[in-house]
Formats: structure tokens, C-alpha cells, sequence
């Protein structure tokens, strides 16, 4: 049997302000001014309707709740949980997560510094919400393709099949659209059985048409209430609108986001599906531009991988091949004419080893392009910024420039893999990742809870806020010592001139007030890789 409130909890004198208690009770200061607590408004850019559910601790602990269908909906009958029965089950010691348990943010810590913000722990909890014959389940997935997402379908539909005995599970067809204007899906555990095997997304994918009354009058009229969204950062926007909108007409609906985005820019995670996946998949064209370059004088392998405005692809891969000579991305600016430019740089590295590869991120350097074609402002149907084909640009540029200088000729090869990457199956890591997501997902929905993304922090699943995904966006910081060791393993300039370095102390004589991710405060990355070396290692523990 799964353990009960645990009353030694580690974590004394909590202050709650709605949803649960400690024991995982309702609080029925929900929505009231209630005294029994201090409510600390967290940074971002929350602006739902629901207020965020702040609960405050000794020695400045910080839980940020999400919310629960009891917030909206109180008396909601609750049932045991079937898997209390389940024999798959039964051999494991403790298998309800217990209420009290959250996730810590930080996990560098300075004496005396304070405990600061946790998450839910997510996991299946002893009761439920959901009678198994109730639940009627939709699985939607939105934005760009990406390695895992049908085995993130696949461990929903057979999650809520296997442990929770809900037969129904519908697919909507095409992403958010597709909520109003397509066919819905039907799936089983027999239809989903091989998809994993396959990329892309059998449910197919949109950007653009997110109308949220049309959706949530589709949920309504099917008689919807568990809701899965599986999306990058528009998507989680949306399904917190979508959250916000069912909590309005009061349904009893659980809206849960399945963080997706193969630029590993969702913030607040450990880092997202598929993207050792595609940073596997990029050591293949990395190959191949080094064999190419390796082969002819003065040899230039040039590769261009996504990442619209965080470089990790391209970061990661880098470091991992170790065969690439330059790595540019859109968070270190670089110029190419002059002393410490990459023109210099290219002729040093060609004369001292006759051939090199650069690896450039799509969105790297969009402000040294010309004037001409940075002014076309072309947006996707999502409103997303259409970037200028950087990899041409530069290519170019290497050959104008070696062409008129006259004194050394290049080898120049463009290799362009950008879809390869992410329309390919997830690797066995991923695989393994995709399924605690879907699980975890599917626990946190079955015991009630809503309006939340599920995810890694620091190695153990969480449920996390929606205001708190969609608050800003994860990008490479240049100042920490990730970015050091690739460019001392690639021993390209820094490209910051001395002025930038006098500029950037004063800057940091006065930091921001408001750190943009996690990957800029205070957990180093050092951390972060050592739990992605965790979680390659399959350790990641729900
Ligand atoms: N602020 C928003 N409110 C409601 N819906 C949104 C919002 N932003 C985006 N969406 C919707 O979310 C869906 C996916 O958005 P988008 O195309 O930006 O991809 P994404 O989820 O960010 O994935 P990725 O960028 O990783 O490919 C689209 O259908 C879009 O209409
Ligand atoms: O061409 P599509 O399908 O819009 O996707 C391209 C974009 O998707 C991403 O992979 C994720 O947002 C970006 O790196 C890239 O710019
Ligand atoms: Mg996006």
C-alpha cells in the first residue's frame, strides 16, 4: 500500500494559500485573502485569471503550486487509486508519491541563502478524480516536429489504458486546429502499439489556428475532460489559455502540457525530448562536413543546425563531435572582418591544419545580415519571426571574401540537415524520457491536478505552472562555463572585444533584477550536466 501524509515532513510551518493542504486536502482559503500565509507574486509573465498558488516555508522555502480541479470545483468526490491493485504495482515499496514531497530549483545552495522555489513532485498519488469509466482523454500535438513525440502519445494512451483502465483516448488531428476544424482520432493501446518506431507525429501537427473558445466548446461537446497538449512554448501558451478558459466556465477538465521543442528553449526544465536525439542525429552531417573538408586543400565543412534563438543544438553537437573548429550561435554575437573576426580566424585555422568545419545555429549572426533581407519580417502562422537562410549568407561570405583577397583558395561545403534531425524516431534515452513524461503526466491529471507542464528539474519530474514555462525562454549563457569549455575545445575567438568585457563588469557590478532562465541563475550548468548525464543514464525518477 502506498504510504500516507507523512506528518514528519522536512519541511516545517508551510503557509498555504489555495488548492491543497499539506496532506493533500482542499485549503478553503482558495480565492480568499486568506491570512494563512504569505504570497509572494513570482517573477515572469503570469497573467492568467487564476492566481498563482504560492505556498511559503521556514528558511525561505517557496512552493509554486499548480492548480487542482478542486480550486474551482469543490466536493469533488475522490476514489482510491487502481494501482494500489495493479501487479505491476505491487512489488514496489512506495509507489504513491507522498503529498509533502517538492522539487527543489536550486540545488546549489550558499550557506545562509535561501531555500528558494520548488515544484510538486509528480508521480501517481492514492486518490484519484477520475472514475476509469469517466475519463474521456484527448491527446493533441502542436509546432515543429521533433524526435519522441509519438512515443509521448504511445505511453499516454497505454499509461491511462495499463494503470488507470480509461479506454477512451482520442487523438486530435493536425494540433490546435484541429480541435474545431478535423476528424478526431481514436486510440488504443493496439493502434498506438508500434509508433515509436516512427518519426514525427502520427496525430500530425499546426502552427497557428489557437482560437480558444472554438476549442474549448470542442472539449465541451465531446465531453472531453482530460487534456493532453503536447508543444513547444507556443503551445504551452496556449494550453495555459485554454486552462484559464475551462476554469472559467468551471468543467471539470485537467489540462496537462507535455513540453516539446527540439531548441531545448523551455525554461525551468532540465532540457526537453528528443534533443539528444537530434544532437545525435547532427554528429552524422558534422561527419561528413569534416571527411569533406578533410579531403581537398584548404577544405571548409560548413553545417548549419537548428535553433531559432537558443544554440544548444549546435552547442551540444559541437562538443560532442570535437571534429568542429567554430561555433557560432545567436547568443554570442561574432563579425567577420578585422582583428579577431572570422575571417582571421578561418586563414589561422586553414594555414595551421589545411581544413576545418564551422557549425552554425539558423539563428545565429540574423543581425549582420544585410538590411535587404532582415526587413522582410516574415512571420509562420504562429507569429513566429521567418529567419533569413544564415547558413547561405555566411557561406558566401567565406568564399566573397577568400575570392578577393586572392590569397588562399577554399574548399567550401554547405551541408544543411536542419529537418533531418527532427523527423527521425527518439533514441532509447529519449525513449525512456518520453515515457516518464507521458506517465507522470497521466498521474498528475488522474489525481485532479491541472494547468500544469510536466517536467525534469534537476533530475526528478515535477508539475509544474504554466506561468511559469511560459515566462521566458532558456537560452545558452555565454558567460558560464559551459561556453567556456567548447570554445577551449574548439579555440575560436570569443569574438568579445575588450570594450565588451569593460562594458559586461559594469553590467554585472549591477546584475538583472530578474534572471531570464534558470540556466542564468544560480544553478551552474554544471549541474544541469550532471543530471543529463543522470538522465542518459535512465536515473530520472518520477
Ligand atoms: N500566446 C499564444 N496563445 C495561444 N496560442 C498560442 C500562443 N502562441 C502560440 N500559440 C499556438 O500554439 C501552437 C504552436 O505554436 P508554435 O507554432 O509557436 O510552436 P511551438 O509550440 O512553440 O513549438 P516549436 O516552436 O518548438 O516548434 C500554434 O497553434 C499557435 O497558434
Ligand atoms: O519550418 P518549421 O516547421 O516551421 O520549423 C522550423 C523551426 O522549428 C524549430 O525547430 C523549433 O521552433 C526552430 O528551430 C525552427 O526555426
Ligand atoms: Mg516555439
Amino acid at each position: 500500500m502506498g504510504s500516507l501524509c507523512n506528518t514528519s515532513s522536512p519541511v516545517p510551518a508551510l503557509k498555504f494559500r489555495g488548492g491543497l493542504d499539506r496532506c493533500g486536502n482542499p485549503n478553503s482559503s482558495v480565492g480568499s485573502n486568506s491570512k494563512n500565509g504569505s504570497v509572494q507574486l513570482p517573477m515572469g509573465s503570469f497573467s492568467g485569471n487564476s492566481q498563482p498558488k504560492i505556498v511559503t516555508g521556514e528558511a525561505g522555502y517557496v512552493l509554486e503550486d499548480v492548480p487542482h480541479l478542486i480550486d474551482y470545483i469543490p466536493d469533488l468526490p475522490t476514489l482510491p487509486n487502481p494501482l494500489q491493485d495493479n501487479p505491476a504495482y505491487s512489488v514496489v515499496k512506495q509507489y504513491f508519491v507522498n503529498v509533502d514531497d517538492t522539487v527543489a530549483q536550486k540545488i546549489v545552495v550558499h550557506k545562509g541563502s535561501p531555500r528558494g522555489t520548488h515544484f510538486r513532485r509528480a508521480g501517481p498519488r492514492q486518490k484519484v478524480y477520475f472514475e476509469s469509466d469517466e475519463v474521456r482523454a484527448c491527446i493533441v500535438t502542436c509546432g515543429g516536429l521533433c524526435p519522441g513525440l509519438n512515443t509521448v502519445i504511445r505511453e499516454i494512451v497505454c499509461g491511462l489504458h495499463h494503470m488507470y483502465g480509461v479506454k477512451k483516448v482520442l487523438g486530435i488531428d493536425g494540433g490546435y486546429r484541429g480541435f474545431y476544424a478535423r476528424n478526431t482520432i481514436a486510440l488504443t493501446p493496439k493502434t498506438v502499439n508500434d509508433i515509436h518506431k516512427r518519426g514525427g507525429t502520427v496525430l500530425g501537427t499546426s502552427r497557428g489556428g489557437h482560437d480558444t473558445g472554438k476549442i474549448v466548446d470542442s472539449i465541451q461537446d465531446r465531453g472531453i475532460n482530460q487534456v493532453y497538449i503536447i508543444g513547444g512554448d507556443g503551445t504551452q501558451r496556449g494550453a495555459s489559455v485554454i486552462y484559464e478558459e475551462i476554469r472559467r466556465r468551471g468543467l471539470k477538465v485537467a489540462v496537462a502540457g507535455i513540453p516539446k521543442t527540439i531548441d531545448n528553449d523551455i525554461p525551468v526544465i532540465d532540457k526537453s525530448f528528443g534533443f539528444d536525439t537530434a544532437v545525435e542525429e547532427a554528429q552524422r552531417a558534422i561527419n561528413a562536413a569534416h571527411v569533406e573538408s578533410d579531403s581537398i586543400e584548404n577544405g571548409i565543412g560548413l553545417v548549419k543546425l537548428m535553433g531559432r534563438y537558443s544554440g544548444y543544438i549546435a552547442m551540444y553537437a559541437t562538443l560532442a563531435s570535437r571534429d568542429v573548429d567554430c561555433c557560432l550561435i545567436p547568443e554570442s554575437p561574432f563579425y567577420l572582418e578585422g582583428a579577431g573576426g572570422l575571417f582571421e580566424y578561418i586563414e589561422k585555422r586553414l594555414k595551421e591544419n589545411g581544413h576545418m568545419v564551422i557549425v552554425i545555429a539558423e539563428g545565429a549572426g540574423q543581425e549582420l545580415l544585410s538590411e535587404v533581407l532582415r526587413s522582410s519580417h516574415q512571420q509562420d502562422a504562429s507569429g513566429n519571426k521567418l529567419l533569413q537562410d544564415v547558413g547561405l549568407w555566411i557561406s558566401q561570405s567565406i568564399k566573397d571574401h577568400f575570392s578577393r583577397q586572392k590569397k588562399m583558395a577554399i574548399n567550401l561545403k554547405y551541408i544543411d540537415p536542419t529537418y533531418m534531425i527532427r523527423a527521425i524516431p527518439s533514441n532509447a534515452s529519449d525513449n525512456v524520457y518520453c515515457t516518464l513524461l507521458a506517465q507522470s503526466a497521466v498521474h498528475g491529471a488522474m489525481a485532479g491536478y491541472t494547468g500544469f507542464t510536466v517536467g525534469p528539474v534537476n533530475g526528478r519530474h515535477c508539475y509544474i505552472p504554466f506561468y511559469r514555462i511560459n515566462e521566458g525562454q532558456n537560452n545558452v549563457v555565454i558567460t558560464d562555463r559551459m561556453w567556456a569549455r567548447l570554445l577551449s575545445s574548439t579555440n575560436q575567438p570569443s569574438f568579445i572585444t575588450a570594450k565588451d568585457v569593460i562594458e559586461d563588469s559594469r553590467e554585472e557590478e549591477e546584475p538583472p533584477k530578474t534572471p531570464k532562465t534558470q540556466m542564468s541563475d544560480d544553478n551552474s550548468t554544471d549541474d544541469k550536466l550532471m543530471v543529463n548525464k543522470e538522465m542518459n543514464g535512465h536515473a530520472v525518477t518520477g
